[in-house]
């Protein structure tokens, strides 16, 4: 696949470094206006490192964006004229809808907007994706882009925001709750490297078992609360202290914020 990442930043470095591990590419274009911060990918066999967005397109089939949202339209303005039947773009930028960019490139064009967090990196990422009608056809390439880095899941366009919250900062708030549990094993007697590695490996087999098995998380509960154990004894002090509703809380506060926000200003 000849694949162009627009705006090399902290999530195009991610989906760069899961496209290269992951041997998914035929050639590679990163873009980004100064290089000096992407010279890590210089030197890769068949991937090219350029400010040159027009170049990225022209020699490329698939275009994924990821520059922030008000530089987008620009960018699109400019390479529209660049853009032949070849070209599926592939959009993760927040909150800039499929009518908005169909209205500057055109309907005729195969538009996806993808979702993906940083875990992309190490090929871990749950990537939403959706669609204008045009790009129905191509979901499947976005498809196997996205399971190759990951697991995919297509979605209604309507979704992507609460998709942002629940995926792209959810990796914020589950590197929160591994910090939290971090300091708590630190407390408890563990060196900060050996409570970080207990703290993540922990999170990591959670998450594991509800996906291999396909169980609720309360089944996985009552299998470690022995009646009148510690874990229970834990796990209500933590839900007394407001857990589940602070975090809850905190991702429907997020949520709202990216609804009231303009694409201009975010
Ligand atoms: N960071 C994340 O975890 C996620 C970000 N997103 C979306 O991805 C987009 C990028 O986010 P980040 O990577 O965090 O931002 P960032 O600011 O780290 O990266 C954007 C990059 O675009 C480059 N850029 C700006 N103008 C350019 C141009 N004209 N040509 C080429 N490159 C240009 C910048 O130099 C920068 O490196 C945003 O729209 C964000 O909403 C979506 C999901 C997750
Ligand atoms: O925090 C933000 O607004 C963006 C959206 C998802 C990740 N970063």
């Amino acid at each position: 696949m000849k694949i162009a990442i627009i705006g090399t930043g902290n999530l195009g470095k991610s989906i760069a470094k899961g496209l290269i591990t992951s041997n998914a590419i035929t050639t590679l274009y990163l873009t980004k206006r100064n290089l000096d911060a992407i010279q890590e990918f210089d030197g890769y066999q068949n991937v090219y490192l350029t400010s040159n967005n027009a170049e990225a397109v022209k020699q490329s089939d698939i275009i994924i964006f990821a520059v922030q949202p008000a530089h987008f339209e620009t960018i699109l303005r400019d390479i529209k004229p660049l853009l032949t039947e070849k070209h599926v773009l592939i959009s993760t930028i927040t909150g800039f809808l499929i009518p908005k960019m169909e209205a500057i490139v055109g309907s005729d064009q195969f538009i996806i907007r993808a979702m993906p967090n940083t875990a992309i990196a190490v090929g871990k990422s749950i990537t939403c994706l959706c669609s204008n009608e045009k790009g129905a056809e191509r979901i499947k390439i976005a498809e196997a882009i996205f399971n190759r880095l990951g697991t995919s899941i297509a979605i209604p366009e309507k979704q992507m925001q609460a998709a942002t919250v629940v995926c792209a900062s959810g990796i914020a708030f589950w590197m929160r709750l591994i910090r939290a549990t971090t300091q708590a094993a630190i407390q408890l007697g563990f060196e900060a490297e050996t409570a970080q590695d207990l703290a993540m490996h922990t999170c990591e087999g959670a998450a594991s078992l509800l996906i291999a098995t396909g169980n609720h998380p309360e089944q996985e509960i009552d299998k470690v609360t022995t009646p009148k154990g510690c874990t229970i004894e834990g796990l209500n002090e933590m839900e007394h202290k407001g857990l589940s509703s602070s975090l809850i809380q905190g991702m429907v506060t997020s949520f709202n914020k990216i609804n009231t926000i303009k694409t201009e200003q975010l």
